[in-house]
């Protein structure tokens, strides 16, 4: 893979991203299964399998782990558990615990829990806006700059997600330059980061370059996330495209779960494991525990009593039970 005329790992281990060990470069894997994986599911996941499966991801080693939503519960019932979910984690003291709030009523519950950083999500197109969150795009950036500004002032982090950036489900393709303008309202209002999501999973490695050259015309690549969902088999590839960019941090989510509820067609996010197996190919060191990845993969699909969505969890089987087998067997497919 060439970026600018270099191989993409070149481009990794010349980025300047903090490496934890042996120069090897690293990439901030942000968890969204115990947000977005379960929110679209239509049967409610008791509390203590929401709270067991947070505990298990942290265990395989992942750092951030969006948790919860502070949503209306009439609008998504099975986020209606957050603050006990959120009271009842064992936190870990280097893990990130972050949730997703709609509005000032969603914040001052999410306060209430003692969240360290909150997530606001306005959308890429007016349609979808209106469905996910009652008001236009307009109206739903001037609410969440109230909470940013709210959480900014009470030292709480805020990290944005733009909805829809390669298609919308009601109004197809939407302009990368109005991707560009919300991800700069979003950081002008205090978030650290701006996740791009492709909410509805149609995107593909060339749509994400002509995003990502209009998104970097506006922010750092260090301050921009990519959340892709997996709907046409387009996830690892979109996220090689972005990372070629230079971005750093990628959400994902166990098992490959998720989708929202207003937004028709989405399927699940590129699955953890899936992108744990690529990054241990490419020499990127996660700090990550693919074969506990793996069983907490299992974990939840038990319990929801479907199958994985993700291919790596599938193709492992019980073939191994260390995850330097694992790393090693990445390691060479790569090569
Ligand atoms: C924004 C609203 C609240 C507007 O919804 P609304 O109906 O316009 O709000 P409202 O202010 O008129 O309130 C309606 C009722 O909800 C209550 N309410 C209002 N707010 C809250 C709150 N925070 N917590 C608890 N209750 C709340 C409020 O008190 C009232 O109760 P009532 O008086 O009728 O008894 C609603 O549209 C909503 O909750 N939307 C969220 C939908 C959602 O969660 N979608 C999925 C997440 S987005 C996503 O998945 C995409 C993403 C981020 O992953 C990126 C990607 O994949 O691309």
């Amino acid at each position: 893979m060439k970026t600018f005329g270099r191989p993409l790992l070149t481009v990794l281990k010349t980025s300047g991203a903090r490496s934890i060990a042996s120069n090897v470069p690293e990439i901030r894997i942000y968890e969204v299964g115990p947000r977005d994986g379960l929110q679209n599911e239509p049967k409610f996941v008791p509390t203590e399998v929401k709270v067991e499966l947070i505990h298990k991801l942290a265990s395989a080693g992942l750092k951030n782990i969006e948790s919860a939503s502070f949503v209306s519960p009439k609008w998504v019932k099975q986020m209606s558990d957050a603050v006990v979910v959120m009271k009842s984690i064992k936190r870990e003291s280097d893990v990130n615990y972050p949730a997703l709030v709609p509005n000032l009523k969603g914040y001052e519950t999410a306060k209430t829990c003692n969240v360290e950083e909150i997530a606001i999500f306005p959308a890429g197109s007016e349609a979808f806006s209106q469905k996910n969150l009652n008001c236009s795009v307009k109206q739903g950036l001037d609410r969440f700059r109230e909470v940013a500004q709210q959480a900014v002032k009470d030292g709480i982090r805020v990290r944005g997600y733009v909805s829809c950036v390669l298609g919308c489900p009601y109004e197809g393709p939407i302009s990368p330059r109005t991707i560009a303008k919300i991800t700069e309202e979003l950081l002008a209002m205090g978030c650290y980061e701006v996740s791009l999501g492709d909410t509805i999973g149609v995107g593909t490695a060339g749509s994400v370059r002509r995003l990502m050259k209009e998104i970097l015309q506006v922010a750092k690549p260090e301050n921009i996330a990519l959340h892709f969902h997996d709907t046409y088999g387009q996830g690892l590839s979109n996220l090689l495209a972005g990372l070629e960019f230079g971005v750093r941090t990628v959400d994902s989510s166990i098992s490959g779960l998720g989708g929202c509820p207003y937004a028709r067609g989405a399927s699940g996010n590129l699955a953890t494991e899936d992108l744990v197996y690529l990054l241990y190919g490419l020499g990127v060191n996660t700090n990550v525990d693919l074969v506990k990845l793996v069983e907490a993969g299992r974990f939840i699909s038990n319990f929801l009593a479907k199958p994985t969505e993700s291919k790596v969890n599938r193709a492992l089987g019980d073939r191994f039970n260390n995850h330097l087998d694992v790393v090693k067997m990445a390691s060479c497919t790569a090569q």
